[in-house]
């Protein structure tokens, strides 16, 4: 079946996964789901993120069933950014967030997404990592960036789509894996549950 002959849940709130779907073809459907975020004691980035993408699509699943909606194919995400095993998450406040892209500043750090498809009892996981360098950033250049707004819903203050593109220098790895969902992964997963890309 082509990517638009079906339809999938998306328990997601991020408009850039919505988008990526999107301009995959994707046709979705919005399922609200909550999770609590917190990292456990001694976790790492990679541990994280897919126990979040798993822990968001159980939830996920168990409103399609609660709601008994037809069954389908339902994507969950997750990403963080880490450094020196540190792992920043969304920021908490503007000192947060000048924390985190002060340590970024003129660095390498990775950004993490692991994206989760489950129907019924089958769940499968696929992590990419992508290495992301920032220029060194001047305190001005901080402060009217977190002025912008765009830091506060994005894990590790900053969006690689928006103003924070011209603060990095190089990437290797997945540019949509670093918005928040990578395309190639993600193909790969749904090529599973059966659907065909283009
Ligand atoms: C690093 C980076 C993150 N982000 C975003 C992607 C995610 O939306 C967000 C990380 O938070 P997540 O907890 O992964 O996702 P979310 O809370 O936005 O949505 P949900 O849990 O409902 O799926 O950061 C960007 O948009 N651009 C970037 O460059």
């Amino acid at each position: 079946m082509s990517a638009q002959d079906s339809r999938i849940y998306l328990a997601s709130g991020s408009p850039r996964r919505r988008e990526i779907l999107t301009g995959m073809g994707v046709s979705l459907e919005r399922i609200h789901a909550d999770i609590d975020e917190s990292v456990l004691p001694g976790e790492d980035a990679i541990t994280y993120t897919e126990r979040l993408a798993r822990e968001k699509a159980a939830a996920g699943w168990q409103v399609v069933q609660q709601c008994g909606l037809p069954e389908r194919p339902l994507l969950a995400a997750d990403t963080t950014v880490v450094q020196d095993g540190e792992i920043f998450g969304k920021p908490a406040d503007e000192a947060d967030a000048r924390r985190m892209l002060q340590a970024f500043s003129g660095r390498s750090h990775q950004a993490v997404t692991s994206v989760a498809v489950r129907q019924g009892d089958h769940v499968e996981v696929r992590t990419s990592v992508t290495h992301v360098t920032f220029k060194p950033l001047g305190e001005d250049e901080i402060q009217r960036y977190i002025d912008s707004g765009e830091p506060f819903d994005k894990a590790g203050a900053y969006g690689i789509q928006g103003r924070a593109a011209v603060f990095i220098t190089r990437i290797d790895g997945s540019y949509s894996g670093v918005m928040g969902l990578p395309i190639h992964e993600t193909a790969q997963i749904l090529g599973n549950f059966g659907f065909q890309f283009p």
